[in-house]
């Protein structure tokens, strides 16, 4: 699975880079990409004009073992490409944290070319959860690209507020690669895919709605 994304996403960049000479992209945060970007970050070295972001983070210091801005900065920051992160300090205000995040991102050249997603057993993507936070970040105007989220209750694995791109800067992208790992989650990506629009996970909705058709990943 991480070679077949490897050669996925580092086709998409640089046919980006090619065509328009820069390429925007935001990668996933969690356990299942670290295999993939172990293989991506040698190719990412020339990677000149590309822009990374998170999908997500959780609102703490890029060193946390939490931060999802901090590990694309371990494979990445090597690089040329540019990483921008989503969580800045303050990290007790989710919504105030989405609100800078906005402003910082709001030069870029929107909508992204890639969005690469992992999922939950919950069916959460980015920090796009079910449940009641999900209105939450749902009431965010379309134009808005980036949502504060206090997850309630707060995940054990990870118990802090987060930042998210939004449903509608997911849904906008051009190209959407979605990834997983273990039977579990295939039998989520079934559920989601039967549920569609009508779903409760956000997985169900961007499966059903996305502007383009998403690429699923899965391996054992
Ligand atoms: O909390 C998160 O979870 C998802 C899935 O993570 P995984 O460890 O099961 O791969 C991840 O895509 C997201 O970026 C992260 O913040």
């Amino acid at each position: 699975m991480a070679e077949s994304l490897v050669r996925e996403v580092s086709g998409i960049i640089t046919d980006r880079l090619d065509t328009e000479g820069a390429a925007f992209v935001a990668f996933p945060g969690g356990r299942s990409p670290v295999r993939a970007f172990e293989f991506l970050a040698p190719r990412a070295s020339g990677w000149r004009g590309v822009t990374i972001i998170p999908t997500d983070d959780r609102l703490v210091p890029p060193r946390d073992r939490l931060s999802n801005y901090g590990l694309l900065e371990r494979y990445f920051a090597a690089g040329q490409a540019q990483l921008i992160p989503l969580a800045r300090p303050p990290f007790d205000d989710p919504a105030a944290a989405a609100d800078a995040a906005e402003l910082r991102l709001s030069d870029l050249a929107w909508p992204l070319d890639l969005v690469w997603l992992g999922f939950g057993l919950d069916g959460h993507v980015a920090s796009l959860l079910p449940g009641p936070d999900l209105s939450v970040a749902m009431r965010y105007p379309d134009w808005r690209r980036v949502a504060g989220v206090r997850p309630v209750p707060l995940p054990a694995e990870a118990p802090v507020p987060r930042v998210t791109l939004t449903l509608s800067a997911i849904l906008s992208a051009k190209r959407l690669l979605i990834s997983g790992c273990g039977r579990d989650k295939l039998e989520v990506v079934k559920r989601a895919l039967d549920e569609g629009a009508e779903s409760q996970m956000p997985l169900g909705i961007v499966l059903a709605k996305a502007k383009c058709q998403p690429d699923l990943f899965w391996s054992r």
